[in-house]
C-alpha cells in the first residue's frame, strides 16, 4: 500500500471512530425548568453519552447551568424552582419519588465554578464523602480511597507530604483539583462541571483540562464553559443552548467546523453572546 492510500485509510478509520457515539448515560426528555413563574428551559431533549465529555455552550442566561443542575437535582435546593419532563440515569427516572437524592448526588457529582474546599484538612476533604456513604471498612481502606482519588485528580504528588494541612491553603488550581478528588472519592458515574476553570490562571486551567481528558476514560463528564477553545479542546460532543432551548447538538469537531445552525456559527465565531 502506498503512503497516500495508507493515510487516507487511517483518516477514514479515524473519522468513523469519531462519529461513534457511546451508549446514552443520561437522557433529558422535554425538560422544562421554572423559577417561580419565569421559565428558564423549554422542552429540552438531550442525550448524554457515557464516558465522553459533553460541553454545554451558549450565551449568558441561556440555561446551561440550569440544565446542568437539573441532572443531579441541585435545582431542588433553589426555592421556587420546578422541573418538568423526564431525566434518566441508566434509564431510571431521577425525579421519581423513590430516588434517594443523596445517593443520586454521589452517582452524579458536581464541581463548581469557584473551588469550594471544606475548611478542613486536604485528607478530610476527600475522606468526608466516602465516610458518610460508608465506602470504607477501615482506616486503611479510607487512606487508600483518599490516595487514589488524589492521584486520579493529578494532585497526590503535590500534597502527599501535607495531607493534614488545610485544603483552603492550596492554590486556586490545586483547590479545584482537590474538589475534583472529592467528587471522585465517592465513585461517581457522572461528573458535572460548571465553568470549572473560570477562576483559574492559564497554567492551572491547562492542568484541569488535561485531567478532564484523562477522567473521561472512566467517567461521563458534562461541562458548562464560556470558552469556545476549552469546549473544542476537552469535549467530544457539544450542545448549543439559546434562550432556554437547544439550538444544535453534535460531534464537537463538526460543530466547530461545520455548524448546521446560523446561531451556532454566530456564537462560536463571537458574533453574539
Ligand atoms: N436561582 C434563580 N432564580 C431565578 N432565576 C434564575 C435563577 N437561576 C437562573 N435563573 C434564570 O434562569 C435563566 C437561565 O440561567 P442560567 O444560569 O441557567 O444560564 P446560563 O446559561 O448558565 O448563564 P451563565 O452563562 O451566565 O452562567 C436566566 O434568565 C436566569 O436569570
Amino acid at each position: 500500500m502506498n503512503l497516500m492510500t495508507e493515510r487516507s485509510l487511517e483518516k477514514a478509520v479515524g473519522d468513523k471512530m469519531n462519529a461513534v457515539v457511546n451508549a446514552t448515560k443520561m437522557k433529558g426528555n422535554k425538560v422544562s425548568v421554572f423559577y417561580g413563574s419565569k421559565q428558564a428551559l423549554f422542552d429540552v431533549d438531550l442525550d448524554i453519552p457515557e464516558k465522553m465529555v459533553m460541553a454545554l455552550i451558549g450565551p449568558s442566561g441561556c440555561g446551561k447551568s440550569t440544565f446542568l443542575r437539573s441532572l443531579n437535582r441541585m435545582n431542588d435546593t433553589i426555592e421556587g424552582c420546578r422541573v418538568t419532563g423526564q431525566i434518566t440515569l441508566d434509564g431510571e427516572d431521577i425525579y421519581d419519588p423513590k430516588i434517594d437524592v443523596v445517593e443520586l448526588r454521589a452517582r452524579v457529582g458536581m464541581v463548581f465554578q469557584k473551588p469550594n474546599p471544606f475548611p478542613k484538612s486536604i485528607y478530610e476533604n476527600v475522606a468526608y464523602g466516602p465516610r458518610i456513604h460508608g465506602l470504607a471498612k477501615s482506616r486503611h481502606e479510607l487512606d487508600e480511597i483518599v490516595e487514589s482519588s488524589l492521584r486520579r485528580a493529578s494532585l497526590f504528588e503535590e500534597v502527599k507530604d501535607r495531607l493534614q494541612e488545610s485544603g483552603t491553603g492550596l492554590s486556586g488550581g490545586q483547590q479545584q483539583r482537590l474538589c475534583i478528588a472529592r467528587a471522585i472519592a465517592v465513585s461517581p458515574e457522572v461528573i458535572l462541571m460548571d465553568e470549572p476553570c473560570s477562576a483559574l490562571d492559564p497554567i492551572a486551567t491547562a492542568k484541569v483540562e488535561e485531567l478532564i481528558d484523562e477522567l473521561r476514560q472512566n467517567y461521563t463528564i458534562v461541562i458548562v464553559t464560556h470558552s469556545m477553545q476549552q469546549a473544542a479542546r476537552v469535549s467530544q460532543r457539544t450542545a448549543m443552548f439559546h434562550l432556554g432551548n437547544i439550538v444544535e447538538v453534535g460531534d464537537t469537531e463538526m460543530m466547530f467546523t461545520t455548524p448546521k445552525e446560523k446561531r451556532t456559527q454566530d456564537y462560536i465565531t463571537g458574533r453574539f453572546g
